[in-house]
C-alpha cells in the first residue's frame, strides 16, 4: 500500500536555522492555516496505515531523492518479539550515556548499548562492538535481505518508562552520509514516534497530506525504515509519555540499524 500525496499543497520556506541535533528541542515554526504546524498538535496517520503498514511520501524535493518512510507493523511475530524483549532486556549492558546538548552535557534519558564500528554522535563515543548479540546478527541479516540495504552498526535504546524519551533530531551525522537507509525495530511499550520539518526548509516541491508534523504509535514487533532526504529535511522524536511516566512495565526497546562509514 502506497500513501502518497496529494498536490503541492503549500510554500513552506523557514525562517531560522535549527538543525535539530540530537537530544535537541526546537519548536515548530508554522504557516497560517497549517493543522499539523503547532508543535503540540501532530496529525495522526489513518489506522489504516497503522494497521497494514506501507509507504507514506513525507516530501518531494528538487534535485534529492524523495524523503519517506515504510512501516511494517507485524515485522515480528508476537512470540518471537516478547521473546526479543525479554533477552534483550536481561541480556544487554544497558548504560546511561552523557550527550552534549546546545555545549552542556546532560544525562540521556534513556539507556543504550551499541553494536557495530565506533560511532560518535553529540559527544558521545560508542566504541566498537563487533560482538553481536546472536539474536541481533540473526535480525540484521533478515533485515539486509528483506530491505536489499547493508547494515554494520546498531543503536539499541531502552526507554525505561514514559519518563525516558529522546529529544528532536536528525541522524545525520557525517558516518552515517547523506541520505542513510535506517531500519528501526520497536518492542515492548507502545511509544508515539513523531516526524516534523527542519526548521530551515528547502522549496519542497510536493508535501504529503498531513502536513508538517505527523506521529504514529510504534507497535510491539515493528519496522520503521526511514529513507531517502528524510535526515536532511525532518526531526524524529520519541516524546515523554504522561501516562506511563511512573509506570515500570512501560518499557521499550528499539533497535536503530544504520551502515556507517569510516571516518
Ligand atoms: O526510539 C525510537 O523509535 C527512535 C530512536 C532514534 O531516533 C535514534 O536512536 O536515533
Ligand atoms: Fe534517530
Amino acid at each position: 500500500m502506497n500513501f502518497s500525496v496529494p498536490p503541492p499543497p503549500m510554500s513552506i520556506a523557514g525562517k531560522e536555522g535549527d538543525g535539530g541535533s540530537r537530544g535537541g528541542n526546537s519548536a515548530a515554526v508554522g504557516t497560517p492555516g497549517d493543522r499539523s504546524s503547532d508543535a503540540e498538535q501532530p496529525a495522526d496517520l489513518p489506522d489504516e496505515f497503522l494497521q497494514l503498514g506501507g509507504n507514506l511520501l513525507l516530501s518531494k524535493h528538487y534535485h534529492e531523492p524523495d524523503s519517506s518512510i515504510s512501516y511494517f507493523p507485524n515485522f515480528l511475530s508476537k512470540p518471537e518479539a516478547d521473546n526479543l524483549f525479554q533477552v534483550l532486556l536481561n541480556e544487554l549492558e544497558w548504560r546511561q550515556r552523557d550527550t552534549l546538548v546546545r555545549g552542556e552535557y546532560h544525562r540521556e534519558p534513556r539507556l543504550t548499548c551499541w553494536f557495530g564500528v565506533p560511532y560518535t554522535y553529540s559527544g558521545v563515543e560508542l566504541q566498537a562492538n563487533h560482538v553481536w548479540h546472536p539474536l541481533l546478527a540473526d535480525i540484521k541479516d533478515r533485515l539486509v535481505h528483506n530491505l536489499d540495504a547493508s547494515f554494520n552498526s546498531l543503536l539499541c535504546n531502552l526507554y525505561r518508562s514514559g519518563r525516558d524519551s529522546i529529544g528532536w533530531h536528525a541522524d545525520d551525522e557525517k558516518s552515517l552520509g547523506r541520505y542513510p537507509l535506517i531500519a528501526s525495530i520497536s518492542l515492548g511499550y507502545e511509544r508515539q514516534f513523531e516526524v516534523k520539518t527542519k526548521r530551515i526548509q528547502p522549496k519542497f516541491r510536493q508535501l504529503n497530506e498531513w502536513g508538517r508534523h505527523l506521529r504514529l504509535p510504534l507497535r510491539h514487533g515493528s519496522l520503521l525504515v526511514m529513507r531517502g532526504a528524510m535526515q536532511v529535511h525532518w526531526l524524529h522524536s520519541v516524546p515523554k509519555d504522561q501516562l506511563a511516566f511512573n509506570s515500570p512495565t512501560a518499557s521499550r526497546i528499539n533497535l536503530t540499524f544504520r551502515y556507517t562509514h569510516p571516518d
